[in-house]
């Protein structure tokens, strides 16, 4: 018997597919191992504009990295990058396995899930139906599901319902469950939107400015619970621009400006790091004190 307000309705599915995956093509091929995300090479040129340059890093497996750099470092670019948005020079690879060219979705299945800086959920659609349609990218949609019968498929919505309410409860909205989004507080539409990225278990979880309309204490509140829903087996990988959050969360830091690999590191490596501290407050200030906001948020100085 289904115990949910609503139903995850067919209808809605083709048009998250699309909203997910708007590019098609490419091969899915096999492998696996740590570093959870390792980019050699990578860059990628809009009209002229060099977005990101010939980056090279390692993010490790499991838990918290983040990346940070100042507006236009190339961020966001980077997690279209990773995700299969955007095509890209050089090579990503996730779990020891190469990306290569694979498409969104394809990514999808391999492991990767994201967020947006402005949550991308659909608006009449529930809290719980939202949260669900979190599977849709990682399933075959329109092709084995079409061919499961209507028992089985019944039974899979069922439970993709009732994982898609624990995760609510677990983020502590389960009280929003049947409320469109559109009414929603903006705090709740990202809690909504990381419940969604959640539902599939992801290897990589990528988080775009998840503190964005939060408070402080709310932020890290959001960050401890994804961890430990999340588990050892999911990296979660921050794109942010609060920076004492930041520190205090990830364990390696990777810090971009104008599309370049600027530093990587710890936090206390990152923040000990004079070309950090320049690229956040200006030349002339790189030999003062660091800013405030190259503090982790527990008041530790550099
Ligand atoms: N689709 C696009 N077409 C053209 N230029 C783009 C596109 N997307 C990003 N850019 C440019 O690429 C550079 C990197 O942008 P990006 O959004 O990745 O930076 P960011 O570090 O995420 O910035 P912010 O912190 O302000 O979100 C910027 O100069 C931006 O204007």
């Amino acid at each position: 018997m289904n115990h949910f307000p609503c139903d995850l309705t067919h209808s809605t599915l083709p048009a998250v597919t699309q909203a997910i995956s708007p590019d098609r093509s490419a091969n899915d091929s096999g492998g696996g191992a740590p570093p959870a995300l390792v980019a050699r090479g990578v860059g990628l040129s809009f009209a002229g504009l060099r977005a990101l340059d010939d980056l090279a890093f390692e993010i490790p497996a499991g838990g918290t990295s983040a990346v940070i750099g100042p507006n236009g470092a190339g961020k966001t670019t980077l997690f279209n990058c990773i995700s299969g948005l955007y095509g890209y020079e050089g090579e990503l690879t996730l779990h020891g396995r190469p990306l290569g060219r694979l498409r969104p979705h394809q990514r999808a299945r391999r492991g990767i899930s994201r967020t947006f800086q402005t949550p991308a959920l659909l608006d009449v659609e529930s809290a719980l139906q939202n949260v669900a349609l979190g599977a849709v990218a990682h399933s075959r949609v329109g092709v084995v599901n079409s061919m499961l019968s209507t028992r089985r498929r019944r039974r899979e919505e069922r439970e993709t319902l009732e994982r898609a309410y624990a995760l609510l409860q677990r983020l502590g909205i389960a009280a929003l469950a049947s409320r469109p989004v559109a009414g929603l507080a903006h705090g709740d539409r990202r809690r909504v939107e990381v419940a969604r990225a959640l539902l599939s278990s992801p290897s990589l979880l990528m988080l775009d400015e998840p503190a964005a309309g939060l408070g402080a204490e709310e932020a890290q509140d959001l960050l401890a619970e994804v961890e430990a829903y999340a588990g050892s087996d999911t990296t979660v990988l921050l794109v942010e621009h609060d920076v004492a959050l930041v520190m205090s969360v990830a364990r390696r830091v990777v810090v971009l400006d104008s599309g370049r690999l600027l530093a990587i590191g710890t936090p206390d490596e990152v923040r000990a790091d004079p070309r950090v501290v320049e690229a956040y407050l200006g030349a002339e200030d790189a030999d003062g004190p660091a800013p405030e906001r190259l503090h982790a948020s527990t008041g530790d100085a550099l």
